[in-house]
């Protein structure tokens, strides 16, 4: 892992807290996201359910929604926190895709007595597709 110990404890800590957040009626299954940017910001995200089940966000991408809407788009660590004890929850396809468009970076999944589980966004989608703009790199 290329963050420290200190910038882990802080992601897991966020992610952890910002489950009182979740907004989970029809799953009652709460997930809380913490994203470390690249500018040393810690980005929160919760899953948000709707009525109309599809059109729920997951925590990692709602954590990522608002990185990216508030300048940052480069990351160093996600970590994502279920209530789940006895296996580990890693992020949906859809979440690995919109990670790996943001780059390689830690993924860390971390279970209610704080064990964790740690990958990288390209480790856990291979062959994935991407089609970057041409000016991606200013923007
Ligand atoms: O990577 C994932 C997978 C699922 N969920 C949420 C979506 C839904 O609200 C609930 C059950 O799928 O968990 C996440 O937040 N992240
Ligand atoms: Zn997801």
């Amino acid at each position: 892992m290329k963050i420290s110990q200190e910038e882990l404890k802080q992601l897991v800590d966020a992610a952890i807290d910002i489950k009182k957040h979740c907004y989970a009626p029809y799953s009652n299954f709460r997930v809380g996201a913490a994203l470390l940017g690249e500018d040393g910001k810690i980005y929160t995200g919760v899953n948000v359910e709707n009525c109309s089940y599809g059109l729920t966000i997951c925590a990692e991408r709602t954590a990522y929604t608002k990185a990216v809407s508030e300048g940052c788009k480069k990351f160093k660590a996600i970590v994502v926190s279920s209530d789940v004890e006895d296996k580990f929850i890693t992020p949906c396809g859809a979440c690995r895709q919109f990670a790996i468009e943001f780059g390689d970076f830690d993924v860390v999944c971390v279970k209610p007595d704080r064990t964790m589980s740690a990958s990288t966004t390209l480790e856990m989608l291979p062959g994935f597709f991407l089609e970057l703009p041409k000016d991606s790199a200013k923007n």
